[in-house]
């Protein structure tokens, strides 16, 4: 069953477009991962679902989050949705947590907010919900400073916070990203089994496709405002047919494949404000042929699943040896 449906939303900021049209939907407890390069559109789209984007931003299209409108929708109604069934962590966990209020506090108070619970009922669940993420000792640590914590800890703190709302949809912009990387697998783990466990549905935001694969069943690959590839996890691991995705495949480091090279995707996402004419890859994409140059290939659905951007896609793949270990089951 769909639980957020996003129609043809489109963004733009002091006259430039930087959302083309985004259709996505995200059903009841399914993870969905937003993969790119930054600046081609993963935050905005979000941020725009939500309401959270500063006014100047003009925005066009339709979310809906279980049947109710959010685009156009009076703020305190959009507020209400939000408030009531989606939590946001990000990539900087020291800057959203208060440094001169105990962590205790500061999750007791969103249980206080979005469960009405108090006093030793509150501390109890505070307790409670430190310990599912991980953190040890969490009944003598619940009255330290966030300083006392470590980069991953904090993160563990914020989604104990998330989590104290207990929500329909967490939406993880980047969590991982300022982490090093063992502690990044421990979160990915925390996050892929909270999301088993709760059946809350998740946006896992990443510009990293490996730490998409290990939360998400799918995923969709945005490029200069656009989704130019969606797919399931697996599908997608095995058989990239856009080129933009199958550059991002070829740009993961992989242990198992030895001193094989990696190969970056040349050049940069292009500038909003300088748009080329046809599809906003063809520059960076050896594949491009001159009807790229000009037109603007739709999305659409494939035959054998997902949906692609692309007048020449890759073929569908025998798959390298080195990649063989990488497909998720
Ligand atoms: N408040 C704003 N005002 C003007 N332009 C903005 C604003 N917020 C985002 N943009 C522009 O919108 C485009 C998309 O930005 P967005 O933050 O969504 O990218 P992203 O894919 O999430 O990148 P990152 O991984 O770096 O967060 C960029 O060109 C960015 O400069």
């Amino acid at each position: 069953m769909t639980f957020v449906s996003v129609r043809d939303l489109k963004v733009a900021f002091d006259g430039v477009q930087v959302l083309h049209g985004i259709d996505l939907d995200i059903g009841k407890g399914e993870a969905v991962g937003l993969v790119g390069e930054s600046g081609c559109g993963k935050s905005v789209t979000w941020l725009a679902a939500l309401g959270l984007l500063p006014r100047k931003a003009r925005i066009q299209g339709s979310v809906t989050i279980n049947g109710q409108e959010l685009i156009g929708a009076p703020a305190r109604r959009v507020e209400k949705v939000r408030g009531a069934r989606i939590a946001m962590i990000f990539q900087d966990p020291s800057s959203s947590l208060n440094p001169v209020q105990k962590v205790g506090r500061q999750i007791a108070e969103s249980l206080r907010l979005h469960r009405n619970l108090r006093g030793a009922a509150a501390r109890a669940e505070t307790i409670a919900l430190m310990d599912q993420v991980g953190i040890p000792s969490a009944a003598t640590r619940i009255d330290l400073y966030p300083h006392e914590f470590s980069g991953g800890q904090c993160q563990r703190l914020l989604i104990a916070m998330a989590l104290a709302g207990q929500p329909d949809l967490l939406i993880a912009d980047e969590p991982t990203t300022a982490l090093d990387a063992t502690i990044q697998a421990q979160i990915l783990d925390l996050l892929a089994n909270l999301r088993r466990d709760s059946g809350m549905a998740m946006v896992f935001i990443s510009h990293d496709l490996g730490a998409v694969s290990a939360v998400c069943d799918r995923a969709a690959v945005m490029y200069a405002g656009r989704i130019v590839e969606q797919n399931d996890i697996a599908a997608l691991f095995r058989s990239p047919r856009h080129p933009y995705t199958s550059g991002l495949f070829a740009a993961i480091p992989d242990l198992d494949a030895g001193r094989r090279r990696l190969r970056p995707v040349n050049g940069t996402v292009p500038d909003p404000r300088h748009l080329p004419l046809g599809c906003a890859f063809a520059p960076r994409c050896d594949g491009a042929s001159a009807l790229c140059q000009s037109c603007q290939p739709d999305l659409k659905p494939q035959r054998q699943g997902g949906r692609l951007s692309c007048f020449h896609p890759v073929a569908p793949a025998v798959i390298p040896q080195h990649q063989q270990s990488r497909v998720p089951a």
